[in-house]
């Protein structure tokens, strides 16, 4: 879909963006190397060195590339819904996603960065400094996995049948629920993989997966930037209850609903899904 007034990154912008959450990246990887201190936040969620650098260097590279659109970030503090209402389109940072599996040292850990035009989720870099891997995608144009400088296009595949291969299904590692559990006792043959961050989002993308299901809270910073990636490479990201696709900065909470991210869908994807979603109430 083509919006009016559309800012898009052009293919010199994407690559400076890339390099500088990469260059953030590596500060966080020299911070995740050696010892740091751990903070607990009001919100009792953890906060280290590392989430707080990665924001300054992301924020002073959006700042540089594009002095005109907005910035919220997991770290920038609160913004009032009523100035968020007046952005049409603004950047979207979680600096550190995964900030226990950080803690853990286990390198299931993002940096997101996400484009937000009229609360859709239109352009994604989501970048694993362990791992040494970028998923990007822009809505349009597609997706791509970055690794050793090579960037290779990326797709969703379609469901298997579950007769033939077992669905994969990816969760959280630190953030499991009993919903999410009463949902996946619901699915056809399938199995599970435990994985920290937007990574799981990024396994959709690349055809590694086939769902993820949230069925516990997260924020918008937490998936924005991986659902940008997802929809470009063909997938979707949508509501539990609505089944709407997700979007963003629509009401004061910026806590996303439960969500389910899939592949391709199919009629036996839909069947599984409303099946599975009877059994759950979610909210
Ligand atoms: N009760 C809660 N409310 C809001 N967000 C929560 C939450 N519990 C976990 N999260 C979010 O889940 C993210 C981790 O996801 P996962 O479990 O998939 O690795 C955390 O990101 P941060 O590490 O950026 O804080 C945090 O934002
Ligand atoms: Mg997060």
């Amino acid at each position: 879909m083509q919006r009016s007034d559309f800012y898009r990154p052009d293919h010199e912008q994407c690559q400076a963006l890339l390099n500088g959450v990469e260059a953030a990246g590596r500060r966080v990887l020299d911070i995740y190397q050696r010892d740091f201190e751990v903070e607990t936040k009001a919100d009792q969620s953890p906060l280290t060195e590392a989430d707080m650098a990665s924001h300054h260097a992301l924020v002073a590279l959006l700042e540089e590339l594009t002095p005109q659109i907005p910035i919220l970030s997991e770290e920038s503090g609160e913004i009032p819904f009523e100035t968020r209402q007046g952005w049409k389109r603004y950047w979207l940072l979680d600096p550190l996603d995964g900030t226990k599996e950080f803690i853990k040292k286990n390198g299931e850990f993002t940096l997101n960065v996400a484009l937000i035009e009229e609360g859709v989720p239109v352009f994604g870099i989501v970048h694993a400094p362990v791992l040494g891997i970028s998923w990007w995608g822009q809505e349009g144009v597609g997706a791509w996995k970055v690794q050793d400088g090579q960037a290779a296009p990326i797709n969703v595949r379609g469901l298997p049948n579950p007769e033939q291969a077992a669905w994969k299904v990816v969760g959280s590692r630190s953030h499991g629920s009993a919903e999410f559990e009463a949902f996946c006792a619901q699915l056809p043959r399938h199995e599970r993989v435990s994985m920290g961050s937007s990574l799981k989002l990024c396994l959709v993308a690349e055809g590694a997966a086939d769902l993820y299901p949230r069925l516990a809270p997260t924020s918008e910073w937490d998936t924005a930037a991986a659902q940008a990636v997802v929809m470009a490479a063909g997938g979707e990201v949508f509501n539990a209850h609505t089944l709407e696709p997700l979007r963003c900065n629509q009401q004061d909470s910026l806590l996303n609903p439960f969500f389910i991210a899939c592949g391709q869908r199919s009629p036996q994807w839909e069947e599984a899904l409303s099946y599975a979603l009877n059994a759950v109430p979610t909210s």
